[in-house]
């Protein structure tokens, strides 16, 4: 079977979430919350790297804001090619980082990298073996690399789940990947 290039992917991704109406996206990002809160790589956890979602992303803001209160919650902050890791204070007004639009801490604590010790990944797709195919900037997989004491849980939509994804060496497997 031949398989499908990362940027084929990444644009049958984009389309079918098109279709998701934010209802649907609501309720199923609740779901995986329920289900990421009930593990034992969640409870474990007290220094735990989320991110702040773009719009057709797993709606992670509530997420966020609630545990911010019980465990030390960290964001990724986009410097040159690399992902600083911040952490995120209720109160804290997210800056949108210029290219993307993402929310960004500004003044939060960066940590070691070994103190991580779960990792919240978005995706633009995942199948059943953990492998991720993110928005093609190797970002994460950079991240990922540095993270040696986080379990790393993938979050989706199931419209993002795939038999199989395009990989190359430097992928780093998901340990878990929670979809709804
Ligand atoms: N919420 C969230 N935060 C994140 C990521 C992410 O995927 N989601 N990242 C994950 O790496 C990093 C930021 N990297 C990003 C890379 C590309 C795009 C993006 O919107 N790309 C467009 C294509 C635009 C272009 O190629 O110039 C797209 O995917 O449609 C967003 C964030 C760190 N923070
Ligand atoms: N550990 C690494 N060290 C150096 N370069 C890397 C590493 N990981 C990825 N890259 C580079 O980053 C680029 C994008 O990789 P890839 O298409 O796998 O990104 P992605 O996982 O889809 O994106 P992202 O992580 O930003 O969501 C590639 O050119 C790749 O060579």
């Amino acid at each position: 079977m031949m398989m499908p290039d990362k940027y084929s992917v990444r644009k049958e991704v984009r389309e079918r979430l098109q279709l998701i109406s934010k209802d649907d996206r609501l309720r199923k990002s609740q779901a995986i919350f329920e289900t990421l809160e009930q593990s034992d790589d969640f409870r474990n956890a007290r220094h735990v790297l989320l991110y702040w979602a773009l719009p057709d992303e797993v709606m992670t803001h509530p997420l966020v804001q609630k545990w911010a209160l019980y465990k030390t919650v960290y964001l990724p902050v986009m410097v040159g090619d690399d992902l600083q890791i911040r952490q995120y204070h209720l109160d804290d007004d997210l800056r949108p980082d210029a290219r993307f639009g993402v929310g960004e801490p500004t003044n939060g604590f960066v940590p070691d990298d070994e103190l991580i010790d779960l990792v919240v990944v978005p995706g633009r797709a995942f199948d059943g073996k953990g492998n991720r195919l993110g928005r093609g900037k190797g970002y994460y997989d950079r991240l990922l690399a540095r993270l040696v004491n986080a379990r790393k849980i993938g979050i989706c939509f199931k419209e993002q789940l795939y038999d199989s994804i395009p990989v190359d060496d430097h992928d780093v497997l998901m340990d878990r990947v929670i979809s709804s």
